[in-house]
C-alpha cells in the first residue's frame, strides 16, 4: 500500500450543517428502519434498531436475514415506511421529520457483491465516475487528481486503461473499492466485497483494508458471511436474523 497516496487531505469527519447534528460525542451508528416487502404471497418484515459506538461493524446472519436491504436503506437506494438513520450523527433519513437525503447527497461509498462495476468504462474511468458532474463525458471526471491518489494506493497503474472484462477479480475489487473512496465518502458500506476471491487473494485484500483504515479514518459496515472477515475486520458484530437484530455487543438495542 503507497502511504503518501493514502494520508487524508482532509479531517476525519467533516462537520455536519447544524439541523443536521446530534448532540456531542453521537454514536456511528444510529439506525431504525421498519420495510415491509412482499413478494407474491410472502412478506419479509425489517425492523432493525441498533445504536453502535463502535466505528466498524460486521453484520452477519443467514441468507435472508434482511442484511443487504439495511444497506440499502442506509444508503438511501430504498426507502424504509418508517426509521431514521444517522451516522455519527449526521443524520440521513428521518421519517418523523419528513426528511430524507437523497443517496449521491449522504457521501456514502458502497462496494457490492458483484462490484457492479462498468463494463463500458475502463479502471480509470469507473473510478472517476462517482466525480462526474451532470451527464459530462466520464473521460473528463477520469484525470482528476483524486482518481490518481486511489490508482496507486490500491497499485492499479499497470490496469488503468483496461476494462473490468480484462481484469482479475482481486484488480475489479480493489477497482470497486477505489470507486468508493475517491470521493471521500463518510463511511463505507460493503456487501461481502470478498466473496468472489479465493483465499490468498481475501487474506491480501483484507490487509489492505485494514491499511486503509489506518491512514484514514472511515467507518465501515461490512456484511459478510465469513467469521474471519468479522473477527479482522469488525470491532462490533451485530446479527440479524429475520429482519431482526438478534444479537450486538453490550449496551446497544
Ligand atoms: N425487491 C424485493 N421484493 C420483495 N422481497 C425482497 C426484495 N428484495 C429482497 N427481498 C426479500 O427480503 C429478504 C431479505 O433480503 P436481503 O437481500 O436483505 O437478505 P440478505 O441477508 O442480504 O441475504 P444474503 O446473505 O443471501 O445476501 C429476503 O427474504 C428477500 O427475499
Amino acid at each position: 500500500m503507497d502511504d503518501t497516496a493514502l494520508r487524508p487531505g482532509r479531517s476525519a469527519t467533516r462537520p455536519a450543517p447544524p439541523a443536521a447534528t446530534e448532540a456531542a460525542r453521537p454514536p456511528t451508528w444510529a439506525l431504525r428502519l421498519q420495510r415491509r416487502l412482499r413478494h407474491g404471497d410472502q412478506t419479509f418484515t425489517l425492523d432493525v434498531d441498533l445504536t453502535l459506538a463502535q466505528p466498524h461493524m460486521a453484520l452477519v446472519g443467514p441468507s435472508g436475514a434482511g442484511k443487504t436491504q439495511t444497506l440499502k436503506l442506509i444508503a438511501g437506494m430504498a426507502r424504509p415506511d418508517a426509521g431514521r438513520v444517522a451516522i455519527a450523527g449526521r443524520v440521513l433519513h428521518d421519517s418523523a421529520a419528513g426528511f430524507s437525503l437523497p443517496a449521491r447527497q449522504r457521501r456514502l461509498g458502497y462496494v457490492f457483491q458483484d462490484y457492479a462495476l462498468f463494463p463500458h468504462l475502463t479502471v480509470r474511468q469507473n473510478i472517476g465516475f462517482a466525480l462526474r458532474r451532470g451527464w459530462l463525458n466520464p473521460g473528463r471526471s477520469a484525470d482528476a487528481p483524486q482518481v490518481e491518489r486511489w490508482v496507486k494506493a490500491f497499485h492499479l497503474q499497470a490496469i488503468v486503461d483496461h476494462y473490468p472484462h480484462q481484469i482479475s477479480g482481486g484488480q475489479r475489487q480493489r477497482t470497486a473499492l477505489a470507486r468508493a473512496l475517491v470521493t471521500e465518502p463518510d463511511a463505507l458500506l460493503l456487501d461481502e466485497p470478498f466473496a468472489a476471491l479465493d483465499r490468498p487473494l481475501r487474506q491480501a485484500l483484507r490487509r489492505e483494508l485494514l491499511d486503509l483504515r489506518a491512514e484514514v479514518a472511515v467507518p465501515t459496515l461490512l456484511i459478510t458471511h465469513d467469521d474471519e472477515d468479522a473477527e479482522l475486520l469488525a470491532d462490533a458484530v451485530v446479527q440479524l436474523q429475520a429482519g431482526r437484530v438478534v444479537s450486538a455487543p453490550e449496551g446497544v438495542r
